[in-house]
């Protein structure tokens, strides 16, 4: 296909005159003056999973909370579920008793405490008896209700100690009981689950633990919204994408009949010059073998990690991947002083460090840069400036006799959230009042700022969309070629083949294997990360945190 089948319209047509699961139409919602979305019309029809795209801040979050009742629109606006009206704006809390259910970024599980108690949702569970709970009973009740949603993981354990997928899983569990319950108390006709990108990137054999999940909970009579920037995943879950673009509808189109060029093209806008795809590898020819290592770590031993040594080149970008418990989320934490270690050098130009004593100021202080995982818990002030995030770390080079050059802070802002085309252009707007994509420029921009020579990323793309990924996978290797050593660490391997010169495969806390050149493809990643992993479905078993 093609572009011709992407519709312009918001609105879908009302198959056999039953009305849409949810109707929304004329939606504008301002933030002082800035108009987030305008007249947004979005349907979802009974039993359809939607998916529900556009680029970074272009309004999707903004949306989905006018249905969570936490953003008002302008008057004018209105509501339809099943085809019965329902004022505007939303009470907060009001969606549960419209069938309503959201799972967003966070999960906004319990972590510390159990699945049990995290599935202990509204009157289904003897927590709502006065007698003392029956833990015996929960457990099993608990079991029962995984199985029937075909989940495999033990329900006494931690939140905290599940991989991601589980986290996600247990989640959508829920929300899909809440949904369930609302339906069988006979408050509404139809009942709608909202995703709002719940997981990073997860590995091909991950996604399907989770899109099986999302397809059991629409049997049992849900629609489902999908807000991802995961052309593929989007894909294989749904029948039907949405385009926002600066708040308004830029179209729709049936996923079947559109090919990826054509929800690009409405993703960014047809001239908008953005270039999506590609390869950001090094070029053939250009090998780095002879040339002395920048980096060195020796014996690396710590959380998951038992013995690692790595040798990484100035210029070089070098992915590694592997399975959650595999020790590659340990990796970047313990060379940047964030986690205990037990033991390991690492040497940086003349400097021989032992990662034992390291603490985070002094990593900065070598040049080693860290972009963590976990945006807002470890790497953004929210209640802070977009500018003084942005600087955070600079702020002494622009001191002058004990006071900070202002001008020239500002004009540098300026000039990075032009170059990570952070949006708006608004420096003085707190973090928190950005988008996720956006914060995450803002994060890559601080750090790269600092001009690193080891620069340590963690899932660095997550929450960014097609066009901005292409974007900070050039800014990075432009910030490489400048003598920087770069380890990428990333549970999308088609994000490892398009930029890494070389990958590492991690399991059981020891690299076991080494791609590079052309062996550097998605394919042969994720092989090689199954391979020497225990197996997937060992994953959901919990690991240790
Ligand atoms: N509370 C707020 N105050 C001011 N501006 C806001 C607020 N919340 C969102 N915005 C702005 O509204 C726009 C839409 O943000 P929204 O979070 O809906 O984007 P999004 O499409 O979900 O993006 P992403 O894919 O990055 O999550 C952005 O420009 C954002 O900065």
């Amino acid at each position: 296909m093609s572009a011709d089948a992407v519709s312009q319209a918001g609105r879908v047509t009302p198959a056999g005159g039953t009305p849409p699961a949810l109707d929304l139409r004329n939606i504008t919602m301002r933030f002082g003056t800035f108009r987030a979305l305008k007249n947004v019309d979005f349907q979802v029809r009974p039993g359809e999973i939607v998916a529900l795209l556009g680029e970074n801040g272009c309004g999707k979050s903004t949306l989905v909370k006018v249905l969570a009742g936490v953003n008002a629109p302008e008057p004018g606006g209105e509501l339809y579920l099943s085809g019965r009206q329902v004022p505007l704006p939303l009470p907060p809390g009001q969606f549960r008793g419209l069938g309503l259910s959201f799972v967003h970024q966070d999960l906004g599980l319990a972590r510390t405490l159990s699945v049990v108690e995290n599935l202990m949702v509204g009157e289904r569970g003897s927590a709502n008896s006065r007698r003392p709970i029956n833990w015996r009973a929960e457990r099993n009740r608990v079991e029962a209700l995984l199985e029937s949603y075909r989940v495999h993981l033990d329900p006494t354990v931690p939140v905290n100690q599940l991989p991601p997928v589980g986290q996600a899983l247990v989640a959508i569990v829920r929300a899909a009981e809440e949904l369930k319950l609302y339906r069988e108390r006979g408050d509404v006709t139809h009942s709608i689950l909202f995703l709002d990108e719940p997981t990073v990137f997860l590995p091909e054999a991950e996604v399907e633990f989770l899109f099986d999940l999302v397809r059991t909970v629409v049997k049992d009579g849900a629609s489902t919204v999908f807000i991802s920037h995961d052309l593929s995943a989007v894909r294989a879950l749904c029948d039907r994408a949405v385009v926002l673009r600066d708040g308004e509808v830029a179209g729709q189109a049936r996923l079947g009949e559109v090919d990826d060029a054509a929800l690009v093209e409405l993703i960014v806008g047809p001239a908008s010059g953005k270039t999506v795809g590609g390869t950001h590898r090094r070029p053939a020819g250009s090998a780095l073998a002879g040339q002395p290592a920048l980096c060195e770590v020796t014996d690396l031993r710590g959380g998951r990690v038992r013995g690692i040594d790595l040798a990484l080149r100035s210029t070089e970008i070098v992915g590694v991947a592997g399975l959650l418990g595999s020790g590659a989320e340990d990796l970047p934490y313990l060379l940047f002083g964030e986690r205990d270690c037990e033991t390991g050098t690492l040497a940086l130009g003349e400097k021989n460090i032992a990662v034992s004593s390291l603490r985070p100021f002094d990593a900065v202080r070598r040049g080693v840069a860290l972009v963590p995982a976990d945006r807002r818990r470890d790497a953004i002030v929210p209640t802070l400036t977009v500018a003084e995030n942005t600087t955070i770390l600079v702020n002494d080079r622009y001191t002058s006799f004990g006071r900070l050059r202002l001008g020239k802070l500002a004009k540098l802002v300026r000039s990075l959230l032009d170059r990570f085309d952070v949006r708006p252009r608004r420096p003085d707007a707190t973090m928190g009042q950005l988008s996720g994509g956006n914060q995450q420029k803002v994060v890559l921009a601080k750090w790269l700022e600092i001009g690193p020579a080891l620069l340590l990323l963690h899932e660095p793309t997550q929450g960014v969309d097609v066009a901005a990924r292409a974007e900070i996978y050039r800014l990075v290797r432009e910030a490489a070629e400048a003598e920087m050593a770069t380890l990428w660490v990333s549970s999308d391997f088609e994000e490892l083949a398009t930029i890494c010169d070389r990958v590492l495969i991690m399991a059981d806390g020891v690299v076991r294997a080494e791609l590079t050149g052309d062996e550097v493809t998605e394919d042969r990643i994720s092989s090689a990360v199954y391979h020497y992993s225990t197996g997937a479905a060992a994953v959901l078993g919990g690991s240790e945190e």
